[in-house]
């Protein structure tokens, strides 16, 4: 459904990956581990259609975003969300802060429609907090959040419109254990409702419980991309092996 085929993508003289391809399908998810600083928040990007590669084409479902114009590209950036690994959210309510993303996300002739469907806007921001175990905190102000619940609101926001694709960028990095386990059961949720995740995480065991499969990404591009199972019990690449054991020390 995304697919990145072939993509480069250097800041200046410094080249991030290089011929790296991937894809996720409707409803699975694809964990991408690698070591800080490897080049996971700019493949993001890059699947996000926010940052257009050097080279390679990245297409969903089947269209090029960077060979038609803005317009059609916006439209289909429309249809792939992200979540960061800091939540970014306003002081206006919960409530407000996940309709936002409704509203951000949709074309003009969408907003128009939805005036006409108020009600279903508001059954989307109460399910997708429903998801995230925050339909109680609906009213509350959002800058009254911990920093785990933030994030569960910003997961939220992204799940209300949803999204075709959904890129989380290190989305449990600063949170404890029972928020962590709240966005992982979402990131179920968003697969069940046959989204297709990508999550890049420097969390091996993270990417083993949440991953149907696993890209490595090493030094310039992906050694190895298959089936979760697979990649951490018998990986083909050597340089992956040596990752996984922890025996390549970054
Ligand atoms: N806007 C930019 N301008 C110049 N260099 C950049 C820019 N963004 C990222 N880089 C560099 O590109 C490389 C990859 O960065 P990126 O943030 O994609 O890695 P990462 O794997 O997500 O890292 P981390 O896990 O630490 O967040 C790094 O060397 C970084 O310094």
């Amino acid at each position: 459904m995304l697919r990145a085929t072939g993509v480069s993508r250097s800041y200046g003289d410094e080249r991030v990956f290089r011929d790296l391809t991937i894809d996720v399908d409707a409803g699975e998810v694809v964990a991408v581990i690698g070591p800080s600083g490897v080049g996971k928040t700019t493949l993001l990007r890059t699947l996000a259609l926010s940052l257009e590669p050097d080279e390679g084409t990245v297409t969903l479902d089947g269209t090029d975003a960077w060979a038609v114009d803005e317009s059609a590209r916006l439209a289909l950036r429309r249809r792939v969300g992200m979540v960061f690994q800091e939540a970014s959210l306003f002081g206006g309510s919960v409530a407000r802060n996940v309709e936002y993303g409704l509203r951000v996300r949709r074309s003009w002739s969408e907003r128009i429609a939805s005036l006409f469907r108020l009600s279903g806007a508001a059954d989307a921001v109460h399910e997708s907090l429903e998801v995230v175990g925050l339909a109680d905190k609906t009213d509350q102000p959002a800058d009254s959040l911990s920093g785990g619940e933030a994030q569960r609101v910003s997961f939220a926001r992204a799940l209300a419109y949803d999204p075709d694709a959904l890129l989380l960028d290190e989305p449990t990095s600063d949170l404890d254990p029972r928020n962590t386990a709240v966005i992982e059961e979402a990131i179920g949720e968003a697969k069940a409702r046959g989204i297709g995740v990508v999550v890049a995480t420097h969390d091996m065991h993270q990417a083993e419980r949440v991953a149907d499969r696993v890209a490595v990404l090493l030094d310039d591009g992906i050694t190895e991309i298959g089936p979760t199972e697979e990649i951490f019990d018998d990986p083909a690449d050597e340089r992956t092996r040596k990752f996984i054991s922890g025996e390549l020390v970054y």
